[in-house]
């Protein structure tokens, strides 16, 4: 058994930032949200971050009902299953947090904060946007506020907690750490609490090593060894945060929902293309790919 240390991969399949017209490789209905889940998984990840959509329109679909439809084929692959309770920023907390409450996954998404959450420079990058929802998703992100309150983040750390749920707190500025901080101490949250710090998010900190550097001295100054660090870039700076992550000791998240790109102007086509770039640069640090079990393991998940 190979010394080196442990990397965990998530993969973030299809979320509720990216629309169906901004690229052909976006998975919409069931069959292809579990197929990207299944290659993502052939291709080194250990942890599924999970959200649905109307196969139809592709709008994001946060019903039970939708996840019903993906849930049992993607844990079949053994991977980790992460069931997002972030859902889209348009929509509200309790059914944000309804599929997560249901079907008590290992893992739920949890957002320590609320804050803007500017998906609209995209418009200019994608001019020709094919229905009048992806274009108003993105317009309406001016005055949009994607909600997440003190009574909202422990409403779902009590419910899910019930279950077992240990959640992947996304920290989007340095302040939610000092929230994640508190709401630990104040629910009695043991270790390990994985931290998912998300860079280069209009609304919350930019990409710049300077940001990445402060987001781990600080989780270090508060969190001590309470916590397992890993880190999502979004769009382009994906893969450059990846291998800062990697070089610091931390864990990495990749996939569609979080960039579609797999190089400057080139499209990924698949969330899986991205899990083999980030599997290339930890074999290339001497570092090792986590299975499922591993990332269990350390992640302390109820399996
Ligand atoms: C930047 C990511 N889309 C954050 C996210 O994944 C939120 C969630 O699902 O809870
Ligand atoms: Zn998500």
């Amino acid at each position: 058994m190979s010394k080196s240390r442990k990397v965990i991969v998530s993969c973030a399949l299809t979320g509720a930032i990216h629309t169906p017209s901004m690229s052909p490789y976006l998975p919409v209905t069931p069959d292809e949200i579990i197929a990207e889940g299944q290659r993502a998984v052939e291709a080194g990840a250990a942890i599924l971050h999970v959200h649905a959509r109307d196969p139809e329109t592709g709008r994001p679909d946060q019903s039970v009902e939708a996840f019903a439809r993906i849930l049992p084929a993607l844990k079949e692959t053994g991977a980790v299953i992460n069931i997002t309770t972030g859902g889209s920023p348009f929509m509200d907390v309790s059914e944000r947090a309804a599929p997560a409450l249901h079907y008590a996954p290992e893992l739920a998404s949890l957002n320590m904060g609320s804050m803007n959450f500017g998906l609209y420079p995209m418009l200019a990058r994608f001019p020709d946007l094919e229905q009048q929802w992806e274009r108003d998703h993105l317009e309406n992100s001016r005055n949009v506020i994607f909600k997440n309150t003190f009574e909202d983040i422990g409403f779902i750390l009590d419910n899910g907690g019930k279950n077992g749920t240990r959640f992947e707190f996304e920290c989007y500025d340095i302040g939610h750490l000092y929230s994640l901080n508190h709401m630990t101490k104040l629910k009695g949250l043991t270790g390990p609490l994985f931290v998912q710090s998300v860079f280069g998010l209009l609304g919350g900190i930019g990409g710049h090593p300077e940001d990445v550097q402060m987001m781990r001295r600080t989780a270090d100054r508060l969190l001590g060894d309470r916590y397992q660090w890993s880190v999502l870039g979004a769009g382009a700076n994906q893969l450059r945060i990846a291998a800062m992550s990697a070089a610091m000791g931390g864990h990495i998240r990749v996939g569609l929902e979080d960039s579609l790109w797999a190089g400057p102007g080139e499209k990924a086509t698949s969330s899986a293309q991205q899990v083999l770039k980030v599997g290339e640069i930890i074999s290339g640090l001497g570092l090792t790919i986590a299975s499922p079990d591993e990332a269990r393991d350390l992640l302390g998940l109820k399996g």
